[in-house]
């Protein structure tokens, strides 16, 4: 397969001994591992074929793309074949993670601008590479761009994320809305516009905004709003304050990246030409350096989870344990999250009114404080990392060598070894340093390690099925199809052991409302929701008709359908998807009784639907009427009244917003 160079690695499970878990993602979990025949470090991504949107066909294609991948700065797959369940891609080990994880860990307020330049001329290769080649990535953004210890810079998940193979007709016929605003070009968000390659330059831009502060624009606020702003806000840019560090050529390359008319943007070549791009300094000697005092990557992570779980475990709200991961994944901007009260709240403050969406404006575009201080709120500030022992879970050197923190169990039918790890956590230090500043960190504490054994995945053993490498012209086992087939059959029904063993991070489910995984994810902490990924075929066929919107990680259709029942805005198996699900109801107005409050939440949710669906998305994004969304501003509050009586249906249920 592409990626290997001349190397031969097989596809035999037990030819890899998986060591630490270095990274999770929506569908994935990434595995430091040796390929033993040839005692190399690898990086096995085990993807839950149970979680992906996708037959095993669009899954085969996109292997074959990956298997022709080859370029210094796009990961390819050494090999991948399937073991029960799961898809294993074994690739590079990139040592340092993704620049998110870095970001999240020692960075909070993003990198230097010699750093940045570094990262994303990197980038923008791999980018040029794709584009050339007729390729679309569609998923760039920080938590994509690997790093490896000598400065190496890849781009990431192009090919085998689950939701890269969520593609065509599928896509088509779920009649779904699905993904995240965040990195999204104006014209992937807005129906009839189409996109192309362009698109990438646009999430190129957001990406370079994401490592200059540390975060994505907008990253804080809910998928909807984000559209909106997207769409109809001033591009964002580096105006700011605190963006006066940066040169003029940083500023100009992102604002050039930034132009939401396509058209006018310039192509990865072109803008590697660019003299911020000229001016570069070689990754290894200006992204090296970024890592040179940090522990190992997994220790990193299991920080990261660490402190996931603390805040998790201070949650005061009561019965509430993925209610309340879901709040703080929320605040952070992830991929997943539950809604609830707050959630709603935030959903129905999404819709503004035209004086909100001015002052948001100008907010942005003055950089005032205030925006900062909520962004602080919601995220903290870099301080988090250590300041608040009472809820925030730091590296410490405790963390090195720790007790037990690592999986001993078997995971897609092999095992994980805690004693074989290639090389001991030397690298561990006590203290974490950002930008020259150190913060001190606290030990952990025995709560934080019982919740994060709680959140570990219990030892079952897997049934091993070495069913071939998914390359061109080569047959995967027989079983696979069928269960590639079946991946949104009933969580009820009877799980494979390797499901067992790690459904404690599979809460994503199929069959349910929006769900989270109830394991503090180092990824999910800072993931954004996960685009759907994979090339959206154009459309040609009638049955596009009723789709408003299909091209990209969006897909909005009028159409009827008739997925889960009663669930209607929840995630996608591949838990970074946002689905707004569509469901044909009689066209009667609401009914008076609308504004009792009493009235049971079962029977107005179908008509609050019916008034969301009337409003067509389409209509509000072109129009952004202020009359629509007074309309639907004051139908959310009224849903509020409803839902703070506790009325429990509602608390359940994922919200629906009928807007197709
Ligand atoms: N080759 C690798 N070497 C080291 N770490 C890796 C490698 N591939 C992935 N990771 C880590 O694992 C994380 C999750 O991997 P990946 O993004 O591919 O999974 P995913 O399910 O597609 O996640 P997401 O939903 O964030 O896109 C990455 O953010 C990165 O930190």
């Amino acid at each position: 397969m592409g990626g290997g160079g001349h190397k031969n690695y097989s596809v035999n499970p037990n030819d890899y001994k998986l060591l630490e878990e270095v990274g999770y993602g929506a569908s994935a979990t990434v595995y430091r591992a040796i390929y033993l025949p040839l005692n190399e470090v690898v990086a096995v991504k085990c993807l839950d074929l149970d979680r992906c949107n996708s037959n095993l066909d669009d899954i085969r294609r996109e292997a074959q793309t990956m298997s022709l991948i080859d370029h210094p700065n796009v990961i390819g797959a050494y090999c991948s074949f399937v073991v029960d369940s799961y898809l294993w891609v074994i690739m590079p080990f990139m040592a340092e993670g993704s620049c998110l994880h870095l970001m999240k860990i020692a960075y909070p307020e993003g990198f230097e601008e010699s750093a940045i330049g570094s990262i994303l001329k990197e980038t923008l290769k791999a980018l040029e590479y794709l584009h050339r080649h007729g390729h679309i990535h569609r998923d760039v953004k920080a938590g994509n761009i690997l790093l490896d210890s000598n400065g190496e810079v890849k781009l990431a998940d192009f090919g085998v994320s689950a939701c890269m193979f969520d593609k065509g007709d599928r896509q088509r016929s779920r009649n779904t809305f699905v993904g995240t605003p965040c990195w999204m070009a104006p014209e992937v968000l807005q129906p009839q516009s189409g996109y192309d390659f362009k698109a990438d330059i646009w999430s190129f831009g957001i990406t370079a905004l994401e490592l200059a502060h540390g975060h994505a624009p907008f990253s804080k606020y809910p998928p909807m709003k984000v559209l909106l702003m997207t769409i109809q806000n001033a591009p964002p840019g580096l105006d700011y304050d605190r963006d006066k560090k940066f040169s003029k050529s940083f500023k100009e390359m992102v604002a050039m990246c930034l132009v939401k008319d396509q058209t006018k943007r310039p192509t990865a070549e072109k803008l590697l030409k660019h003299s911020f791009f000229k001016n570069a300094k070689p990754p290894e000697l200006s992204v090296k350096k970024l890592f040179a005092d940090l522990p190992s990557l997994w220790n990193r992570v299991k920080a990261l989870q660490l402190k996931d779980a603390a805040q998790l475990a201070l949650k005061k709200m009561p019965s509430a344990e993925q209610e309340a991961l879901s709040q703080s994944q929320y605040q952070r901007g992830v991929s997943a999250w539950n809604f609830d009260i707050e959630d709603l709240k935030f959903q129905a403050s999404l819709v503004q009114d035209e004086d909100e969406i001015q002052e948001i404006k100008e907010e942005h575009g003055s950089g005032k404080v205030h925006m900062k201080k909520r962004w602080q709120d919601a995220y903290g500030s870099k301080a988090d990392l250590g300041s608040s022992v009472s809820t925030d879970l730091i590296i410490s050197e405790h963390i090195n060598g720790d007790e037990g923190l690592q999986d001993k169990g078997q995971v897609g039918g092999v095992k994980i070894s805690e004693s074989d790890t290639m090389e001991s956590d030397s690298q561990g230090k006590s203290s974490l340093r950002k930008n020259g500043s150190k913060t001190e960190l606290p030990p952990p504490i025995s709560e934080k390690d019982s919740l994060l054994a709680k959140s570990r995945p219990q030892t079952v053993k897997g049934r091993q099925t070495q069913s071939g490498p998914l390359m061109p012209g080569m047959v995967v086992g027989q079983s696979i199809p069928e269960r590639a087939r079946t991946s949104e059959r009933s969580e009820n029904e009877t799980q494979q052991p390797v499901e067992k063993a790690q459904q404690v991070r599979r809460a994503p489910s199929f069959s349910g409302p929006l769900n989270l995984p109830n394991r503090a994810s180092a990824n999910s902490l800072s993931a954004p929701i996960k685009s759907s990924g994979g090339f959206r075929e154009s459309l040609d066929d009638k049955s596009k008709t009723n789709l408003v919107q299909i091209k990209g990680r969006f897909s909005v259709t009028s159409e009827n359908v008739d997925l889960v029942k009663g669930s209607s805005l929840r995630k996608s198996a591949s838990v970074g998807d946002w689905i707004f699900e569509s469901k044909q109801l009689p066209t009667n107005h609401l009914p008076k009784e609308i504004g009792n409050s009493s009235m049971p939440a079962s029977i107005l949710m179908p008509h609050l639907q019916n008034l969301f669906q009337q409003t067509s998305i389409q209509q509000l994004l072109k129009m952004g009427s202020c009359l629509q969304c007074l309309a639907i501003r004051r139908i959310m509050e009224m849903l509020m009244v409803l839902l703070l009586k506790g009325n429990a249906y509602f608390l359940q249920k994922s919200v629906s917003f009928k807007l197709g």
